[in-house]
């Protein structure tokens, strides 16, 4: 269904499902620049990420502000580390009414999250393979299995763990979903819509054809941060979910 054929009625409903499907990536060097673009944003937006460049600028402070502003938050700080370091952070993180945090899908990382997390709000998603990774990248790193194999490897163990999904490329979605079933999160960056440039990343697709391919939200950054103009991006990018 696009925007034009929802009618009146519907219409809330219809921005509301593109709205719970964007998570927006406040990759910024300043919690007053992130902090621009969310009034910016104003009600297209409901769903922001934290990432390591802005955690260092003051971002744990804006993640206060935005929860109590009534915002979700993804703090993405893709964890690694021995599982008792793992595990309290993850609990720190819970305690601050953080949404979603990124770990590395290592199993012990995982479980320690898990364990971490357990009692809360908080979901925890397994980082499956970097979206700017491709099979060569992943042989330099000293890896013999493919980009899909390791894929599919890590959202298995993903789901033993018991964590809360995975993040991985909307080129992978479709394979994750099967692993962890219609229960658990499947989310997406490396998302583009048609014409958008590219970057660094590696392993992309439209937004529609992520949601397409069963992702239940997507992480966009430059494709809105670089627009030039950041609230009509980000609404054309709802709108395209919504109809999705
Ligand atoms: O965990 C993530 O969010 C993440 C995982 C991944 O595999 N690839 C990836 O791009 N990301 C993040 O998603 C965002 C994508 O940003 P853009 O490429 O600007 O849309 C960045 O904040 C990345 O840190």
């Amino acid at each position: 269904m696009s925007e034009r054929e929802a009618g009146h009625a519907d219409l809330h409903e219809f921005h509301a499902r593109g709205r719970d499907r964007l998570i927006v990536a406040l990759d910024f060097p300043s919690a007053s620049a992130a902090e621009a673009l969310v009034w910016q944003l104003g009600d297209v937006v409901s769903f922001y990420k934290i990432g390591l460049e802005l955690t260092v600028a003051g971002g744990l402070d804006l993640a206060a502000d935005l929860i109590g502003a009534g915002k979700k938050v993804f703090l993405d700080l893709k964890l690694h580390d021995i599982g008792n370091t793992v595990e309290r952070a993850t609990a720190a993180a819970a305690e601050k009414g953080i949404s979603l945090l990124t770990v590395h899908a290592y199993p012990q990382t995982m479980a320690a999250a898990a364990r971490g997390a357990a009692g809360s709000d908080l979901k925890v998603l397994g980082v499956t393979v970097l979206t700017s990774y491709d099979d060569a990248d992943l042989a330099k790193a000293g890896y013999g299995a493919s980009v899909t194999d390791t894929v599919r490897l890590r959202a298995g163990q993903a789901r033993e763990a018991g964590i809360a999904g995975c993040i991985c490329a909307p080129t992978d979605a479709a394979m994750v979903r099967a692993i962890l079933g219609p229960d658990r999160l499947v989310v997406t960056p490396g998302v583009r819509p048609a014409g958008a440039e590219v970057g660094d990343q590696k392993r992309i697709a439209t937004p529609a054809a992520a949601i397409g391919a069963g992702a239940n939200m997507i992480v966009v950054g430059r494709p809105i941060l670089a627009a030039p103009d950041p609230l009509e991006a980000a609404r054309s990018i709802v709108a395209e979910l919504a109809g999705a």
